[in-house]
């Protein structure tokens, strides 16, 4: 069953490497007892066992729901009565990020739920992504202290040369996904969440089937169902992957090789983080980016800032501008070649010869086969389109009824947590609460060493929202260099920006540029979420000496003409 999905999967586009674990695969280790809660399980899936209350408990009772199942019949599972007429109030396709989010959210609101996944529980955040992407770097941070003799000595430390063993930094990724993966398919199992193994495919309204494609399928119905069948990497016309001299992020994450020289095609999230892996591990960087900038997503005074720390002082070179256009992969003794377009003449400019090439150029959204000309819904270069309710419309312009899209598959916002933080709204709206989910609030990261983090508009986004809709914008900075913590782990290197408007102090967009700047965002995307004002958020008290007092500083440096808060708490007697 599974392998005759990633078949299918690789027809669509180059992956491979789908065959680690399973879904069904005995957890190792048992985190969760009978009395933890959805949320608890979800933070168990998400972020390792951050909770204590996730650890032990290994009553019978509860090894007996987590032997590996088969298949459980909808009659036999724990969670809720299904609304009459359905198999489930609640069927998801996709068991990744997204579809486990939904998953718990709904067995919290009392929804029958099911839940059905092709290949292995976690989909790409878990298994090719975030998770032993993270591992990755968290290895390729150390080796970077370590190797840096100049920061070793500034603390009076002395170390000896530092060395690595691939394999092992290879199974650090693959054992954490593993970890991570159990997490997730437990946290779904100890609630009754029915995970149904095989291809989903909708069939009509609120009818869906699953199992071996033209062989072996069971039709389900449902009051609603959510698509979360997430993406895949977008491979150019004119590149080959052999999967072991070009290769995508699927191949790199297992680090079977640290190539000498490996050219980048791509300096987003992907070909940052990695640059930041390979040069920690020894190799040189070429970055190819089609645009005329290095890491065009990014705010560009931070991009810049990147550049000067990232780029520069590393073994990175970069071509600017070009497009790869033909990648033929390392045979018979001879290296990768590159082609190099001009993006703008399209002229031939260059052609490389190299170890290896990483093909980092987005994401396509994986949606074939999913039957959506049966509730005829065309894609928009394979996105399933939506409203901002998440709500699929259909070929003319109508929502298609009971029928929702979350994560990567929308293209909304390729990240894990917007995945999931779709699929609680819309869970919310299928329980009778309307819910729209403010994508500005929604915080990203790039988890290189120092990381950037970023929540709201860019500068040029918010000037030319400023232009259009007639206010002014001001921006406020501070410095990690001012920062004692910074200071005493001689990582003065980084700045927070804040974009605001100074009539009424809204929060247009923080940028950080520093030592844990995936952290520090969350207090300015919190804020932006609840429609917190900067005259509110300046009194808020921050404990001395701690990062967080870099935002603290963003903040009360911001000058706004209101300086009345907009809320005051009443004040408690103690
Ligand atoms: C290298 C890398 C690093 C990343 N790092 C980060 C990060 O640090 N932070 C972050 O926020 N994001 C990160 N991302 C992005 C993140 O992984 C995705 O945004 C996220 O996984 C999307 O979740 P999803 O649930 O929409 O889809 P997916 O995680 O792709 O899951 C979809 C699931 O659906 C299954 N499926 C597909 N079609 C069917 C079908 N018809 N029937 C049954 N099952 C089906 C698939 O097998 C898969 O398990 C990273 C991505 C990559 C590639
Ligand atoms: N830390 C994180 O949150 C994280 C980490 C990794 C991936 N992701 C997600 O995964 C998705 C994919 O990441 P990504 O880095 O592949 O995509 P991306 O969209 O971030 O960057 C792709 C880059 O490739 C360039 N490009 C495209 N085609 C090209 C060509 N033929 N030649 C040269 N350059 C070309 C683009 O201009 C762009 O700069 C992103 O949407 C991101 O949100 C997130």
């Amino acid at each position: 069953m599974q392998s005759s999905f990633s078949l299918s999967l690789s027809s669509a586009s180059p992956i491979t490497g789908r065959s680690d674990g399973g879904a069904t695969s005995t957890a190792p280790d048992l985190f969760f007892s009978s009395t933890t809660t959805p949320s608890q399980l979800r933070f168990c899936g998400l972020r390792r066992e951050a909770f204590s209350g996730c650890k032990s408990s290994n009553n019978a009772l509860l090894l007996k729901q987590l032997r590996p199942m088969k298949k459980i019949s909808a009659s036999s599972s724990r969670n809720g009565t299904p609304s009459k007429g359905f198999d489930y109030d609640l069927v998801i396709i996709g068991a990744g990020v997204g579809g486990h989010g939904a998953a718990l959210h709904a067995v919290e609101k009392g929804l029958k739920t099911a839940i059905i996944e092709g290949d292995v529980v976690g989909g790409t955040c878990v298994n090719r992504g975030c998770v032993p992407s993270k591992a990755l770097l968290a290895v390729s941070g150390r080796m970077r202290e370590l190797q840096n003799e100049h920061h070793m000595k500034s603390f009076g430390l002395q170390v000896a040369a530092a060395g690595y063993d691939r394999q092992q930094v290879a199974d650090h990724a693959q054992n954490l996904a593993t970890k991570i993966r159990n997490n997730l398919t437990n946290s779904m199992k100890s609630l009754g969440v029915d995970i149904l193994t095989g291809f989903g495919t909708v069939v009509g309204p609120q009818k869906v089937k699953y199992g071996k494609v033209g062989e072996s399928e069971t039709l389900i119905t449902a009051k609603d169902i959510i698509i979360a069948t997430g993406s895949v990497p977008f491979v150019p016309k004119g590149v080959e992957v052999d999967g072991k001299t070009v290769i995508t992020s699927d191949h790199a994450l297992k680090l079977e090789t640290v190539p000498e020289w490996i050219v980048i095609v791509g300096s987003g999230y992907i070909g940052l983080e990695f640059s930041d892996v390979y040069t920690a591990l020894g190799s040189e960087v070429t970055f190819v980016e089609a645009l005329d900038q290095l890491m065009p997503g990014f705010d560009p005074e931070i991009g810049k800032l990147a550049q000067r720390v990232l780029i520069n002082p590393r073994k990175i070179d970069y071509h600017t501008g070009v497009f790869a256009s033909k990648i033929t992969p390392a045979r018979d003794g001879k290296p990768v070649t590159i082609e190099l377009i001009d993006a703008k003449t399209k002229e031939l400019k260059d052609t490389l010869e190299v170890d290896a090439a990483l093909i980092a150029t987005g994401r396509a959204p994986f949606t074939q086969g999913l039957g959506l000309e049966n509730v005829n819904v065309e894609t928009q270069r394979g996105f399933i389109p939506v409203d901002e309710r998440m709500r699929v419309i259909d070929s003319k312009g109508k929502l298609v009824p009971h029928l929702y899209c979350i994560g990567d598959a929308n293209g909304k916002m390729m990240l894990a947590h917007a995945a999931s933080a779709q699929g609680i709204s819309v869970v919310e709206q299928v329980s009778g609460k309307d819910h729209v989910l403010n994508h500005l609030s929604i915080p990203a990261a790039c988890f290189t060493h120092p990381e950037i983090s970023m929540v709201g508009l860019t500068e040029p986004q918010a000037r030319e929202k400023a232009e259009k809709e007639g206010f002014e914008i001001s921006i406020a900075k501070t410095s990690f260099k001012a920062n004692t913590k910074a200071l005493a782990e001689n990582e003065g290197e980084g700045i927070a920006k804040l974009i605001y408007r100074p009539d009424n102090g809204e929060i247009l967009g923080v940028h950080i540029f520093g030592m844990h700047a995936a952290d520090l965002i969350h207090e300015a995307s919190n804020a932006m979420a609840l429609g917190t004002r900067i005259q509110d958020i300046k009194y808020a008290v921050h404990a001395h000496p701690t990062l967080s007092e870099v935002i603290d500083e963003l903040f009360k440096s911001a000058k706004v003409k209101s300086d009345v808060p907009s809320a005051v708490a009443e004040p408690v007697a103690v």
